[in-house]
């Protein structure tokens, strides 16, 4: 894909989380773009993400599910506002709640594709729901509460 990720407008100053940082060198580093009224990530778990031989760790799954949904939360605000991804003043998610099924071994060795539905977007409050796919496999799915950053969190 061409076009700028969600994660791509993030500020400097707030690109260091784990999940989706690009100024984190050892983190996750996930994109997520619209398609359509649903946003998409994709991702290739390494072998450090192994939790049994084969098999993907839970928390990688759980890591992509949130930041994908805070992401998404970001832009479905922007959305609704009806205005352009990244102008100011920033609309900033953190996660209140995170609920993960894991419904499917998920295999390594496999593009991870997350699909994310606007379940509800208020001003202050967008639920997310996710699922996360390898092949024709659903392995698991989220849920991702999104609140507005609140300004202790921002220096
Ligand atoms: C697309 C382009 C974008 C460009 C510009 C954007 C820039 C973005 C920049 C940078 C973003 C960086 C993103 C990284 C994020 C990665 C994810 C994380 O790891 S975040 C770290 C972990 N999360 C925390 O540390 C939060 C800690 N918790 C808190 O600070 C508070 O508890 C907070 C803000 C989450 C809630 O504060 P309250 O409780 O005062 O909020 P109240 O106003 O009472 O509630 C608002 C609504 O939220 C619900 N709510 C609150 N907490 C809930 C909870 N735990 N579970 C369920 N619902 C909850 C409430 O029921 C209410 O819902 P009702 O409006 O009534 O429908």
């Amino acid at each position: 894909m061409s076009e700028k990720a969600f994660q791509d407008y993030y500020p400097a100053d707030l690109s260091h989380c784990y999940g989706c940082g690009n100024n984190n060198a050892h983190g996750h580093q996930i994109k997520s773009f619209w398609d359509g009224e649903e946003t998409v990530a994709e991702f290739n778990p390494l072998p450090e993400h192994t939790a049994i031989p084969g098999f993907v760790y839970g928390g990688l799954i759980a890591s992509l599910i949130d930041c994908h949904g805070t992401g998404s939360a970001s832009a479905a605000a922007y959305k609704a506002a009806g205005r352009e991804l990244g102008s100011e003043p920033a609309l900033r998610f953190v996660t209140a709640n995170l609920n993960v099924d894991f419904l499917a071994p998920t295999p390594m060795g496999q593009t991870l594709k997350l699909r994310g539905t606007i379940t509800e977007c208020k001003e202050k409050k967008v639920v997310v729901d996710i699922t996360v796919s390898a092949g024709e496999t659903v392995c698991a799915k989220g849920r991702v509460i999104a609140v507005k950053m609140p300004a202790s969190m921002a220096s």
